[in-house]
């Protein structure tokens, strides 16, 4: 089925666009401005894969941890150097479309947050197609359960995704965890050019290994169902993040579930990222001075009171507002890109 074929109301740009459009505009790696799709897909690899050596021969780590019986449930522990009881835990999913990338490759953020006193946890799951979005979803909401068992004087769990990551823990916002006996100390969401709604998928190509029906689509989207959704600790933070360069699919992804979280009971927040495109947002991870990489002297401060910081942090959240021009923006750069195109 192709999506054009479906008949559907107005005001989801998504369904006006050409089979071509929809997927230049869910293949990130076309939108850098910096560099051509290969080359930034293999530097994003590179920088993952340099950022995970060292973390692994710097830090005291626990690898290949199981948090249940399958081959792949495993996840890496990253510790500061000061040993604590109770440390903030930092846990994050890595992207490639459900479907490529590996916690062996992922440790982007090891270095700078536990130079700064916070355990890191890097998590596998089983990606496409040996796993389906269902189980994907299972798997991270049992490995968050796992580490506050396994953590429970921890100073606070923080969720951080990407891409297709960033769906999976943004599904966290909507997790029963009554039936895992525990309630994780969840504070903070960071959700880093994230998919929250699955159905535009379905009509690219990524769908070939994922075979996401509708069904699957819109039970496995968190746009259409946390509004209903109370948080557990009203203190919980949400930020959403997108990068300038990131295709306004991903632009209008991102935006509509800020908004959408701000509906309901959430305290979320937004940030278009200057400058940076889908990948380097997580490639800037690995930087200590990165503005996102900042904990400052009292990291957990914010998430219990202070409302208002002078930037956004992977552990602190700004509040904004103001609706991006993303459709203005999506013609400067469909025109950038016609441009590069033309060029090569
Ligand atoms: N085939 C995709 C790859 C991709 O989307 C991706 C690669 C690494 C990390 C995150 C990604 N996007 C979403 O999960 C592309 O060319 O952009």
């Amino acid at each position: 089925m192709a999506f054009s074929d479906v008949g559907l109301p107005g005001e989801v740009p998504w369904k006006k666009m050409s089979a071509e459009e929809l997927e230049s505009q869910y293949c990130p790696s076309q939108w850098g401005v910096r560099l051509r799709a290969e080359e930034a897909l293999r530097t994003y690899s590179q920088i993952g894969i340099e950022a995970t050596r060292r973390a692994r021969a710097t830090r005291k780590s626990l690898l290949h941890v199981p948090y249940g019986d399958g081959e792949g449930e495993k996840l890496d522990i990253y510790f500061p150097d000061e040993a604590a009881e109770a440390l903030p835990f930092f846990l994050f999913f890595h992207g490639g479309y459900w479907q490529s990338g590996s916690k062996d490759e992922s440790a982007f953020m090891v270095d700078p947050l536990t130079a700064q006193g916070v355990a890191v946890v890097i998590v596998a799951y089983d990606i496409a197609p040996k796993g389906t979005l269902d189980q994907m979803v299972d798997q991270v909401t049992r490995s968050v359960a796992f580490v506050q068992k396994r953590y429970p004087s921890n100073e606070g769990i923080y969720l951080c995704g990407h891409s297709a990551g960033a769906h999976l823990a943004a599904m966290m916002l909507l997790a029963n965890w009554t039936k895992h006996g525990v309630t994780p100390n969840l504070k903070g969401f960071f959700l880093m050019s994230g998919v929250f709604d699955l159905e535009p998928i379905m009509y690219t190509s990524q769908n070939v290994a994922l075979q996401l029906t509708l069904e699957d689509a819109q039970r496995n989207s968190p746009q259409l169902k946390v509004a209903q959704v109370q948080p557990v600790d009203p203190t919980c933070r949400v930020l959403v993040v997108v990068g300038q360069f990131d295709s306004p699919e991903f632009h209008r992804q991102s935006w509509e579930f800020y908004q959408t979280l701000c509906q309901g009971e959430w305290k979320a927040s937004f940030e278009q990222l200057h400058d940076m495109d889908h990948f380097e947002i997580v490639e800037n991870l690995t930087q200590k001075d990165n503005v996102l990489t900042q904990v400052g002297p009292h990291p957990w401060q914010p998430f219990r009171g202070r409302q208002h910081r002078s930037c956004c942090s992977l552990l602190d959240v700004q509040t904004r507002s103001s609706r991006p021009a993303w459709s203005t923006w999506r013609n400067s750069v469909s025109t950038k890109n016609t441009k590069k195109v033309s060029q090569m």
